[in-house]
């Protein structure tokens, strides 16, 4: 490992660090030679140049602490996609975002602030092949958690203000894997081992990007450090993949393989599954004050799983010289690797 320099100008804040994707960048932070305050409302664990300010991000005051002599903050506090929970979505990602943005400015003369947006901002539940930064925002989101990520980036992109020294940009990460994630592999192999991973949806062809974490934490800090007042960068929002688009199910399989579990075989009819994970997700609401069930093939898992959706990251390429640090397939043995509790059991 890298030797940790921290002069006091490097210090910076990662509001969300307790999480996967900011406890991967507070690492890579630290090698780096950053001085790091973790914001989160959970401490997930401790690093020697890593302080923790524990707080929810909602409230002024408890950041305003966290972000004193920092004069670069990242933002990838989020919900959990699954929650579901609108009244929550909104909260904390549209008035908390708005928060963050008040403490940034009144922290101090000088402040970058690089968000964690999601390329989802973009997809409606229909093909998306090749989609470039161009893309309208999605009219129909296919979900509220991605409701609420169009507005907090719409929020942090026009907050941008060279004049103030307040400079902004997004960084938009598709399907993030790696190790220490806590949804993708656990829900598919919880998946498989309710016996429920026989199927594939639709003809198996979909493409779609799952970026290697440690490639989104890349395109973070290339961000923060081309973020100046005369780059093409402020106010803008970036595509961050691995530039690898794969077969949905070709991914789902290799991971499971990798884990010891069966590759999926049987094919069933997109529409059918789609229907069927409507029909299921309405009657979870409408039976919601009387019983609580989550159905595991939500409408939103469903049109992840049998569409195209990959992004093109030339806008990244060109502007602050992104590529992928780390291969699909080396990602994924890593992945594989670092879940051995995950294995099946002979
Ligand atoms: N994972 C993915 O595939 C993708 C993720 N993203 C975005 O990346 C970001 C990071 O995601 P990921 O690392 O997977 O998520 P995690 O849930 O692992 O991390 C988010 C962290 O934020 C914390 N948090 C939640 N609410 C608050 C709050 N009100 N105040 C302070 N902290 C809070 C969470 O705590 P707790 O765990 O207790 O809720 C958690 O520690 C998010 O913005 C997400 O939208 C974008 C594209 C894809
Ligand atoms: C069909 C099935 C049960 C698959 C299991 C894997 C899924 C849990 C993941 C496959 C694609 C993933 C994904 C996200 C969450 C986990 C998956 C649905 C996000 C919704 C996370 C938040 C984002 O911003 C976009 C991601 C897109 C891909």
């Amino acid at each position: 490992m890298a030797t940790r320099v921290r002069p006091s100008s490097k210090r910076c804040a990662v509001i969300g660090g307790s999480g996967f994707l900011g406890r991967h960048l507070v690492e890579k932070l630290l090698d780096r030679g950053y001085a790091v305050s973790v914001f989160d409302i959970r401490q997930g664990y401790e690093l020697p140049g890593v302080s923790f300010h524990l707080g929810d991000l909602c409230d002024k005051q408890a950041l305003l602490s966290a972000l004193k002599d920092v004069s670069l903050v990242f933002h990838c506090a989020s919900p959990a996609p699954a929650s579901d929970d609108r009244g929550l979505f909104e909260k904390v990602n549209i008035q908390g975002t708005r928060t963050v943005i008040e403490a940034c400015i009144e922290s101090g003369v000088q402040v970058k602030l690089v968000l964690t947006s999601s390329a989802s901002v973009v997809f409606e539940g229909k093909d998306i092949k090749n989609g470039s930064e161009t893309l309208p925002y999605a009219m129909k989101p296919i979900d509220y958690y991605t409701e609420t990520k169009i507005q907090q980036e719409k929020l942090v992109l026009k907050a941008c203000d060279k004049e103030k020294g307040f400079l902004t940009v997004a960084i938009r990460p598709h399907g993030i894997f790696g190790p220490r994630d806590p949804q993708l592999v656990p829900i598919l192999v919880d998946t498989a081992r309710r016996g429920k991973m026989k199927f594939i949806i639709g003809d198996g062809t979909n493409l779609v990007d799952f970026t290697f974490v440690e490639n989104v934490v890349h395109g973070h800090i290339l961000a923060a450090e081309r973020l100046r007042p005369d780059s093409p960068i402020c106010g803008k929002a970036y595509h961050i993949t691995n530039d690898e688009p794969v077969r949905f199910w070709d991914f789902m399989s290799e991971v499971l393989v990798g884990l010891g579990y069966p590759a999926p075989r049987y094919h069933l009819p997109y529409i059918l599954v789609y229907g069927l994970a409507l029909l299921l997700w309405l009657l979870a609401m409408i039976l919601r004050p009387l019983v609580s069930f989550k159905p595991t093939f939500t409408p939103m898992r469903v049109a992840l799983a049998g569409t195209h959706h990959y992004y093109s990251c030339d806008r990244a390429k060109e502007d602050m010289g992104y590529k992928p640090v780390v291969t699909l397939k080396e990602g994924i043995t890593r992945t594989v690797q670092s879940y051995p509790h995950l294995r099946k059991e002979a």
